[in-house]
């Protein structure tokens, strides 16, 4: 056996969307910052094409690389890589990270609740996870601040009409379409349907709408959000959603970021109130809740201070490898289950 890496990873998936943290074996991105490390990443492209690309991964796979924290108040960092984007922020991701650095001891449990902050590109992440009975029963992050952009903005998309769609950042940027306005249960049957529109959609709002983020260097729009009809029991708001992840396939877990930018809009319209719960299904029945308290403007946007709990389950330890005979060191795609990024 010959190899040139050897990639210690820890895999997990957070209430189905898989986020696998590479735990050694890769030394820190360039960078003074950890979003200079994240344009790195994205810029270089070598470490996420041999761990996204297969035969290593697919377009399901998410990597999180850990990282030295820059920010000292932090227990660790850590850096993104997603289908298509490097994004500043992940809530499924971070519920992944945050859980396997408790559950091989990266970071130690602490009685019933464990409190420590993780950094991301976007900034600080507080922790607070359900450790009772000595294992990671729940996580709870509270996000970054995420606000509305465009309430009600008209879209074209071909072959479709025009919509009337929303967009808003919660730790990434979304364009949020009404699912039931498109004719869409967001049951498991649609996936495929709704993975093909998303991407259409996101084409279209990143040609169409743009998003521009006051402090961050992000200037595009990440994902398309389906909301599905919300239903109040008291202080409850219930709902489902089907986030669409470039280049088209859709996110297992209910989103963090996409439960963040979508109670941003609810409280935009004055729709749900800080102390209120949204709780957020997927589309294979994975339940992130979020609440909010407010926030200081974001630029010149109201904005919320989110919070999402959810769940992970560890799934193996891997170590990846690289024969340096292999003639295709990076891996490859196709098209067949690899999506075409369609034009806005
Ligand atoms: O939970 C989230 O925010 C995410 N899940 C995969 C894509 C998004 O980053």
């Amino acid at each position: 056996m010959q190899t040139d890496r050897v990639i210690h990873v820890v895999s997990a998936h957070a209430e189905g969307e898989v986020g696998n943290v590479i735990t050694g074996g890769v030394a820190p991105p360039p960078g003074d910052t950890l979003w200079q490390q994240r344009d790195f990443l994205a810029r270089d492209g070598s470490l996420r094409r041999l761990m996204l690309n297969e035969p290593r991964g697919g377009v399901f796979t998410h990597v999180d690389l850990l990282v030295p924290p820059r920010d000292p108040r932090a227990a660790m960092g850590f850096l993104i890589m997603e289908p298509e984007h490097t994004p500043p922020m992940s809530g499924s991701n971070t519920i992944c990270v945050a859980t396997v650095c408790l559950e091989t001891g990266i970071v130690p449990i602490a009685g019933d609740e464990t409190r420590f902050q993780l950094e991301a590109p976007a900034g600080l992440i507080e922790i607070v996870a359900d450790t009772r009975g000595g294992r990671v029963n729940a996580i709870e992050i509270a996000n970054v601040a995420s606000f509305a952009d465009r309430l009600g903005a008209a879209l074209e998309v071909a072959g479709l009409g025009t919509l009337t769609v929303d967009t808003a950042y919660g730790g990434d940027s979304f364009v949020i379409a009404d699912a039931a306005a498109l004719g869409l249960a967001l049951t498991p049957d649609e996936a495929r349907d709704i993975a093909t529109l998303g991407a259409r959609i996101t084409a279209a709002a990143n040609a169409q709408l743009g998003f521009s983020h006051p402090r961050e260097d992000w200037g595009h729009i990440s994902f398309c959000q389906f909301a599905g009809p919300l239903r109040r029991d008291g202080a409850t708001l219930s709902g489902a959603n089907a986030v669409v992840i470039d280049p088209g396939k859709i996110d297992r877990s209910p989103c963090g970021t996409g439960c963040s930018a979508r109670m941003a809009v609810l409280a935009a319209r004055g729709e749900m109130k800080p102390g209120e719960t949204y709780a957020a299904r997927s589309l294979i029945g994975g339940r992130f809740d979020g609440r909010f308290t407010a926030a200081a403007p974001v630029g010149d946007r109201p904005a919320i201070a989110p919070r999402i709990r959810g769940r992970a389950w560890l799934t193996g330890t891997h170590q990846v490898m690289r024969d340096p005979a292999d003639p295709w060191p990076e891996g490859y795609r196709l098209s067949d289950t690899w999506p075409i990024l369609p034009q806005g």
